[in-house]
């Protein structure tokens, strides 16, 4: 058996040479699979670098959601910037995404909202997509607003209607995968954060009482929010096992922004726009799409932004 070969006067060893190879090999698969959370350093070289970039200075931040984020579009004295100028940030790749942080004023108060989210089914890993609330926290966001656009569960909604989130129950979570897995980083927050009061009820209640206010009763719902990974739609069964479970609206993203949000001490509101009944009948005609959900955000846009723009104009002390 060969055991060696020769390079001019030098012998190479066959066996300790093919297990670098191989080392190397899988260091590079399992890297290019597994790519590592960045430092809390890293974090904070992209909030500095989004403040080089504006002089406004948010304490609240805003993520839209699906077909939502015209509100980013009423920002008052606003600098937009794109995701891909922003060094190690992700791309938007959903229609109905923009791919933007836009700083300004809404209702009189510094804000930044980001125009378009990231999304598990897009191929990010859950910390990825909760990537923007740890820049948020560097850079000095206390409040969170997130929006979504979600499939009814409950049969008592309807399409068009506004759910305040009061819970979520997260598919992805009970099956293991959390943005919060891996190594901590104590310098965000614990180990093991409570999420039982994960949705402020104070900022519920407000919205409660601007709802009322606005005259939004008969379309303001408030329910639990099941998070499902996409980006295929639930089949029928599915969404019977989600009702049984106590899910009142179906979608694909937020928890992870929540949970990150918690971790570090931000207080969250968060909304779903219900954009479509989800398909519980054997019998039905029709299934759902994304285009429907498009079209249904920009109905129900303008009621959308007043809700949150009258919400963060009373927000005490920001
Ligand atoms: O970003 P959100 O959760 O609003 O987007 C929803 C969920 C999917 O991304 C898409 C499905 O139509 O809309
Ligand atoms: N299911 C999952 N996500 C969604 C839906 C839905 O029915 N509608 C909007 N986002």
């Amino acid at each position: 058996m060969l055991l060696y070969f020769r390079t001019g006067v030098r012998r190479v060893w066959l066996l300790p040479t093919l297990f670098q190879a191989i080392k190397g090999r899988s260091r590079k698969f399992y890297c290019s699979m597994a790519e590592a959370a960045p430092s809390y350093e890293d974090i904070q070289k992209i909030s500095d670098f989004l403040l080089t970039k504006t002089k406004h200075r948010p304490k609240i931040a805003v993520i839209c959601g699906s077909g939502l984020g015209g509100l980013a579009d009423i920002v008052e004295d606003q600098n937009a910037i794109d995701y891909k100028e922003i060094p190690n940030f992700p791309r938007s790749t959903v229609p109905g995404h923009k791919g933007r942080m836009v700083f300004g004023l809404l209702a009189g108060k510094t804000v930044v909202c980001m125009q378009g989210r990231f999304h598990p089914y897009e191929g990010y890993p859950l910390w990825k997509v909760a990537l923007p609330v740890r820049v948020f926290k560097l850079m000095g966001i206390e409040t969170l607003f997130v929006t979504n656009a979600a499939g009814a569960l409950n049969s008592s909604f309807n399409v068009g209607d506004i759910m305040l989130m009061k819970d979520h129950i997260s598919m992805p979570g009970l099956a293991g995968d959390n943005a919060l897995k891996g190594h901590n980083e104590d310098r965000f927050g614990p180990r093991f954060p409570a999420v039982s009061d994960a949705y402020n009820s104070e900022l519920r209640q407000l919205a409660r009482d601007i709802g009322k206010e606005l005259g939004f009763e008969s379309f303001m719902q408030e329910g639990v929010y099941v998070q499902v990974g996409g980006p295929s739609y639930e089949t029928i069964a599915e969404c019977k096992l989600l009702r049984m479970l106590g899910g009142d609206a179906v979608g694909m993203s937020t928890v992870p922004e929540v949970i990150a949000a918690r971790h570090c001490g931000i207080r969250v509101f968060g909304m779903s726009l219900v954009t479509n009944m989800v398909v519980m009948d054997y019998d039905a005609k029709g299934t759902v799409n994304h285009e429907e959900v498009l079209e249904t955000g920009k109905r129900r846009a303008q009621d959308m932004q007043k809700l949150v723009s009258k919400m963060i104009a009373q927000l005490p002390g920001q």
